[in-house]
């Protein structure tokens, strides 16, 4: 049995400010080693496998989702070029699925890749959509369908 002296010292140490065991750096590691290296080679090669690269949940065409569907829509909207974009379906790979939240060290799907570089998912798009911050990075990088000439003047 408990005594009243014991349970008030219990009551102290809870009162105490305590480190969470599961954020020290020791779980940190082990928690990375969960992305094989084969997982991350092959992260790797879909990042740079267009300028463009989209992990989302179902396809384009048939997304699964409707944070998926948004950015799919964003992406439309900034009139991205179809020849510079390639999307991941992770629902047709638990790894990937898993790795790439990881990899980017970001929680969720969507994630949008521009030249390799990790920009975020749905919220991020939106806003930068909003800001114009997406059209002028997609526009740097040349990743947009050309404009058409100005049939009119030619006449
Ligand atoms: N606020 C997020 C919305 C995305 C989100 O919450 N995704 C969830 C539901 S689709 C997710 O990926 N959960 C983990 C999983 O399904 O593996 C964003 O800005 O992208
Ligand atoms: S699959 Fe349910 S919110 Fe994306």
């Amino acid at each position: 049995m408990f005594s009243r002296t014991a349970l008030s010292a219990v009551a102290g140490q809870a009162l105490r400010p305590r480190r969470n065991p599961l954020l020290s750096p020791r779980f940190a590691v082990l928690q990375k080693s969960f992305l094989s290296t084969e997982t991350r080679q092959a992260i790797d090669k879909a990042v740079a496998s267009a300028p463009v690269v989209l992990f989302m949940k179902g396809t384009p065409e048939t997304p699964q989702c409707g944070f998926s569907r948004a950015s799919i829509q964003i992406l439309g909207l900034q009139g991205v070029d179809p020849t510079k974009f390639t999307a991941f379906n992770v629902l047709e790979d638990e790894e990937l699925r898993a790795g790439i939240k990881e990899y980017s060290e970001w929680p969720t799907i969507p994630q949008l890749y521009v030249d390799k570089e990790f920009i975020g998912g749905t919220d991020i798009l939106m806003s930068m959509h909003q800001d114009g911050s997406l059209a002028k990075l997609l526009e740097e990088k040349d990743i947009l369908i050309p404009a058409e000439s100005d049939s009119s003047s030619s006449s």
